[in-house]
């Protein structure tokens, strides 16, 4: 029995982010607000940087917890949201190739969502790039290319806040020594800032302990529904041929199915593809 069909997937449009190149690559902002609504308030973008493999809706709960948390707590107005999936260079266990990764996200985004938006720049290069980079570039192309947004009476343009948006596991390997350049973590938390959705098995006192210079431009968002569900779980469900219904958006679920991925059979090819490369 299955609630799921593997023939509805439907096809990406020519110029969705999954059928980006480098060679073709154009900023995605079809859902950017391009015009604030509300006078006395900073223009905020949100974005997660993450592998995604796969999505899940908890990935897309850290945007509207975000939301909410930015119109109550604080004077930003979010204009909108994106997600970046990290490159295939990353070599993260569990890793579906990117394309895959891009266009899970664009689907759950596409299907569930009427702001969020995915920038595969990240993924489609041949190196990694560290999150300082991916936010200097949201910085360009949203800042620099386009000029920030239109005031709330249309009368100037006003420079957009890009903030990482993460969850609390994210933020406490910043504390780990050897994983993030020391000016990385100043320019990420001291030029951008973050907003850190709690997780469970995270302290988040632990977590925020060394980042006391930053702690101005760090907003931590309480879950008042604990939702414990990651992409490791997910797998795990898949490689047991468990049901994942109900736990990331249906039309990814399809996907999954339709290209046979995180099954044994798919990390086998991926080891073996791994092993044929060295
Ligand atoms: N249940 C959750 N609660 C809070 N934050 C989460 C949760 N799941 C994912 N995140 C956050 O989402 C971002 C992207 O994470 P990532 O793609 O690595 O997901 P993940 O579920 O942690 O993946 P994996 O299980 O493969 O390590 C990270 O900032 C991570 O902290
Ligand atoms: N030095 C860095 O810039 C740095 C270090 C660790 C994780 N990250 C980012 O955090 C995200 C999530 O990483 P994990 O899936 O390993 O938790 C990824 O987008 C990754 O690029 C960045």
């Amino acid at each position: 029995m299955t609630s799921h069909s593997t023939t509805n997937v439907p096809p990406a449009h020519p110029n969705a982010a999954s059928n980006m190149t480098l060679n073709n690559y154009r900023f995605p902002s079809h859902r950017l607000r391009r015009q604030q609504e509300e006078p006395d308030r900073i223009p905020l973008v949100l974005v997660a940087c993450g592998s995604f493999s796969p999505i899940t809706y908890l990935h897309l709960r850290m945007f509207e917890m975000a939301n909410d948390y930015a119109r109550m707590n604080t004077s930003f107005e979010v204009v909108g949201g994106y997600l970046s999936p990290v490159s295939d260079a990353y070599k993260k266990a569990g890793l579906a190739p990117s394309v895959h990764r891009v266009r899970m996200c664009e689907l759950a985004a596409e299907e569930t969502s009427d702001w969020l938006m995915v920038d595969p720049y990240e993924a489609i290069q041949p190196e990694y790039s560290p999150t300082a980079a991916v936010l200097d570039h949201f910085e360009h192309e949203i800042n620099g290319v386009l000029g920030g947004v239109l005031s709330a009476d249309g009368q100037s343009r006003r420079p957009v806040k890009i903030m990482l948006l993460a969850g609390a596991d994210l933020i406490s390997t910043m504390s780990t020594p050897g994983v993030w350049a020391e000016k990385d973590l100043d320019h990420i938390l001291g030029s951008f800032g973050a907003m850190i959705v709690e997780r469970s098995g995270t302290d988040m006192e632990d977590a925020l302990a060394n980042l006391k210079p930053w702690e101005e431009n760090i907003y931590v968002i309480q879950q008042m529904i604990q939702n414990d569900v990651s992409s490791t779980k997910i797998r795990l469900l898949l490689k047991r041929d468990l049901s994942i219904t109900y736990l990331i958006p249906s039309p990814v679920i399809d996907y999954i199915r339709a290209n046979r991925l995180y099954t044994d059979e798919d990390s086998k090819s991926s080891k073996d593809k791994q092993s044929a490369s060295k």
